[in-house]
């Protein structure tokens, strides 16, 4: 196995440019695919997640044409049919891609086979069949029941109805049919059973939808009427933001090691709720600031404040608040972030075997978890990564507090930031 030591990075201070957001990528190909023209979509990703859509959407018989070796793409929408309609598709571990592409396929009369790594058939997708199913969709789970892989078949589909969806386990089961169901053209509610989780990505989607030409009526987060007759149509040219999850490993970055250092990318204008995590930041007494398009962090006179917060909003950057614990002045805790057991890894209980390697004591809930930092760090820590990208991102800041620390297959932050060390260690170096 490979690995990779951090030594010390007493002081940060610098400029990242951050790399194109995951969830807007994988969105924006997608639509673009479905729209009626071509798209020109720049500064896609560049990472595993949104090759996974890229050769899925090849494979599904869309032209996509890379213009030379920038990161701009072009799309040539299909107006809504693949051309292609029978394909075995593996989706590697990309959640974005993996429901997206269910919904789509479902109601595309077609035979697909879905599949992607062994862990991505650990994660649920059952509440997202059993609402194409009420659709008519024609899915079978070729492993355990709600679970991937999957197997889809033609079916009648009819949404002309009121379609429930649960929402308490991943917001991209309802991304997912907000997404897809405008392809019937035919007037759709869909109805949140339960509390929504991750809210904020619901706003990308609609946000994304919207810039497509399809509009959807909300009433809060519990019905969204989609009025039948709205096709995707190119909006000639889409630009991907930064990608707000990564920019979370170099704004705490900045309020552990001095700063001050800004990310470049996003800023007060997203459409991504992981700006958010400035906020939590600053709650930790980080010194912000924000622009339209960049943010800058620096550490506090005093040292981070201990905090006690809920991250329900920004799950993914609230892992690096975990970490970013360990220099608070007490214990911070985490809460509502079960969702958190059903990613690229059990996300609670690895953070919490991992930071205690560190020496950290922590108390872990079904849906918290409690970060008392120790007097003194654990040295040369060897810190498993489970093959998540962000238990990699997040421990790379131990070398921050000054403690040298070992990333064990610190490759797996392929996922969606190939070169994050790279670019920490530039920054690092000046
Ligand atoms: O829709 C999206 O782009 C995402 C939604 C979130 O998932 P959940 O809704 O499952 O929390 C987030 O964790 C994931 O990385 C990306
Ligand atoms: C949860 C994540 O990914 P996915 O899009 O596969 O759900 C993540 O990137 O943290």
């Amino acid at each position: 196995m490979e690995q990779l030591t951090l030594h010390p990075i007493p002081r940060l201070a610098g400029t990242v440019k951050l790399p194109g957001s995951k969830s807007i990528s994988n969105r924006t190909l997608l639509l673009a695919a479905q729209a009626d023209g071509p798209t020109l979509v720049r500064d896609l990703l560049d990472s595993d997640d949104i090759r996974r859509m890229l050769e899925a959407l090849t494979t599904l018989g869309v032209q996509v044409e890379q213009q030379g070796d920038s990161r701009d793409f072009l799309v040539h929408g299909t107006g809504g049919a693949f051309a292609v309609k029978d394909a075995d598709l593996f989706l590697g571990n990309a959640g974005t891609a993996f429901r997206p592409l269910t919904a789509a396929l479902a109601l595309m009369q077609g035979n697909y086979h879905l599949h992607g790594v062994a862990r991505m058939h650990e994660r649920p997708i059952g509440d997202l069949v059993d609402a194409l199913r009420v659709a008519g969709a024609d899915i079978a789970y070729l492993g355990n029941d709600g679970f991937p892989p999957l197997q889809i078949k033609p079916a009648s589909i009819s949404a002309g109805k009121v379609i429930p969806v649960k929402g308490n386990v991943s917001s991209q089961f309802l991304t997912a049919l907000l997404m897809a169901l405008p392809l019937t053209g035919e007037s759709v509610t869909i109805e949140v059973v339960g509390e929504l989780i991750s809210k904020p990505y619901i706003e990308i989607t609609l946000n994304l939808m919207a810039r497509f030409g399809v509009n959807v009526q909300r009433d809060g987060w519990q019905r969204f009427n989609i009025a039948g007759g709205q096709h995707y149509q190119s909006p000639g040219e889409i630009h991907v933001e930064g990608d707000a999850s990564s920019a979370s490993y170099f704004l705490a970055a900045g309020a552990l090691a001095g700063g001050p250092v800004r990310v470049e990318g996003v800023g007060r204008s997203s459409i991504q709720g992981d700006v958010k995590f400035a906020d939590a930041l600053a709650l930790m007494g980080a010194e912000i600031s924000m622009g339209d398009n960049w943010i800058e962090a620096r550490a506090p006179q005093g040292g981070l404040k201990a905090i006690d917060v809920d991250l329900n909003h920004i799950p993914d950057a609230a892992m690096t608040i975990a970490v970013a614990a360990l220099a608070a002045n007490g214990t911070t805790t985490i809460r509502n972030v079960e969702s958190w057991r059903v990613k690229e890894t059990d996300r609670l209980a690895a953070m919490a075997t991992e930071l205690r390697k560190v020496g950290a004591t922590v108390v872990e809930t079904q849906d918290s978890i409690s970060v008392t930092p120790p007097a003194t760090l654990i040295a040369n820590a060897e810190i498993d990564t489970y093959d998540d990208h962000r238990m990699a991102m997040c421990f790379s800041l131990v070398a921050l507090l000054g403690t040298p620390v070992i990333i064990n297959d610190p490759k797996c932050v392929a996922k969606t930031f190939p070169d994050y060390f790279e670019v920490l260690g530039k920054l690092a170096a000046g």
